[in-house]
């Protein structure tokens, strides 16, 4: 088992990553108030992983209530978020009740944003089981739920107590949700680490067939990256939006095609894409470095071509998106592999041509 820190002086708290985590309750006994937990999941996971988590649990001497949503992003919403608080009034859920995410980024987000304002606020430890979610949600405290007019519209910023990265449930994820999560792994590559980009590069055919090492090893370093960014800004008022590369883009292919049709990672890759398509045209990377992304981006089966619903409505959800100032569309940019920035200072008319050119 690896151990890194999300230091956030009194919340700071471990991100553990390893196998057959999910059984060592010692990891996470130390970190409830009380010895009653919310474990919160769906109708997928919660099949594969609930007893594997509650049973020890249990056997400690802890009670465990179970809240089983269902699945998909079409359910991270205000409708299903009251459901977690129905279970948890039904189930006398008291302020030292700590809750446990125990599923993918949707789980996260939402359990999260429960955690945050049920009775004002109560522990929560999250227990990631998607790829994506092991190397970005779970980390750095975003929770929430979607609106239908905008993504993650609705939420707050709340740390978990602590992180249980178990690598042995990746061997049963979809190969298309392995995919997605790769989209965030590229990320961190593209905006600060050029060597880990060099390093995926290489060793992406392992990383999609789950080789133990090399999984291990791109979750660790993702984390990494994650952690030291949400260290110096964790509300995002700065470098924080790096994390966001892709992202104006890609949650604007989320909501236009409908919430669950695009999957997030693959939204974020199309997306990064064409931010990688307005950075050539502003002159700050090359047709090299875009070929780069776009060969990564393939060789994880993710798409390449953002679907066209026309550079107006791009234009009118983008304009949604949480980093607009002054109502101007604020963007993640590349001025290298490994080097991102946030900016407003782009050409309108070149940004007009990037979505114009969505397949
Ligand atoms: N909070 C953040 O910082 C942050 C970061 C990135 C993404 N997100 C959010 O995370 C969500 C995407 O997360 P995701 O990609 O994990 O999607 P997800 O939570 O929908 O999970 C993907 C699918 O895999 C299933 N699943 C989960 N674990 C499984 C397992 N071990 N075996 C088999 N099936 C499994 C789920 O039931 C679901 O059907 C989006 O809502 C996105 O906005 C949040
Ligand atoms: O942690 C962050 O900060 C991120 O931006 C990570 C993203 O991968 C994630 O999708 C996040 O939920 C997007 O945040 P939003 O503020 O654009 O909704
Ligand atoms: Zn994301």
């Amino acid at each position: 088992m690896q151990t890194l820190t999300v230091s956030l002086a009194d919340r700071s708290y471990p991100i553990h990553i390893g196998n057959g985590l999910l059984s060592q309750v010692e990891l996470i006994l130390p970190h409830l108030k009380r010895k009653q937990v919310a474990i919160v999941s769906n109708t997928t996971v919660a099949p594969l992983y609930m007893q594997t988590l509650a049973q020890p649990l249990r056997d400690a001497g802890i009670s465990v209530i179970e809240i089983i949503l269902p699945d998909g992003e079409a359910y991270k919403n205000s409708e299903t978020l009251q459901t977690i608080y129905d279970h948890l009034l039904q189930n006398r859920c008291e302020r030292n009740t700590t809750l446990i995410a125990l599923g993918g980024g949707v789980i996260g987000d939402l359990t999260g944003y429960a955690a945050a304002t049920y009775l004002r606020g109560v522990p929560f430890i999250q227990v990631p089981t998607t790829l994506l979610s092991q190397v970005d949600s779970s980390v750095g405290g975003k929770t929430g739920i979607n609106h239908p007019l905008g993504k993650n519209m609705i939420g707050a910023f709340y740390q978990p107590k602590l992180v249980l990265a178990d690598i042995d449930t990746l061997k049963t994820l979809p190969q298309r949700e392995l995919s997605a999560g790769v989209a965030e792994v590229i990320k961190y590559g593209l905006i600060r680490d050029a060597d880990f980009f060099d390093w995926l590069e290489t060793n992406m055919s392992a990383l999609m067939a789950l080789d133990t090492a090399v999984a291990s090893y791109a979750i660790y370093r993702s984390c990494q990256n994650k952690a030291e960014v949400v260290a110096v800004d964790e509300h995002e008022q700065g470098e924080r939006a790096l994390l966001n590369l892709g992202h104006t883009f890609g949650h604007a292919i989320e909501n236009a095609m409908g919430y669950g049709v695009w999957l997030h990672g693959e939204a974020v890759a199309a997306g990064t894409v064409m931010a990688a398509d307005l950075s050539q045209r502003m002159g700050w990377l090359n047709a090299a470095e875009v070929q780069r992304i776009k060969t990564i981006m393939q060789a994880a089966k993710l798409p390449i071509e953002a679907p066209d619903f026309g550079a107006e409505e791009y234009l009118r959800l983008m304009q949604l998106d949480k980093k607009v100032s002054d109502g101007r569309i604020r963007l993640i940019l590349q001025q290298a592999i490994g080097k991102a920035v946030i900016t407003a200072d782009y050409d309108a008319d070149k940004l007009q041509q990037t979505l114009s050119l969505a397949a």
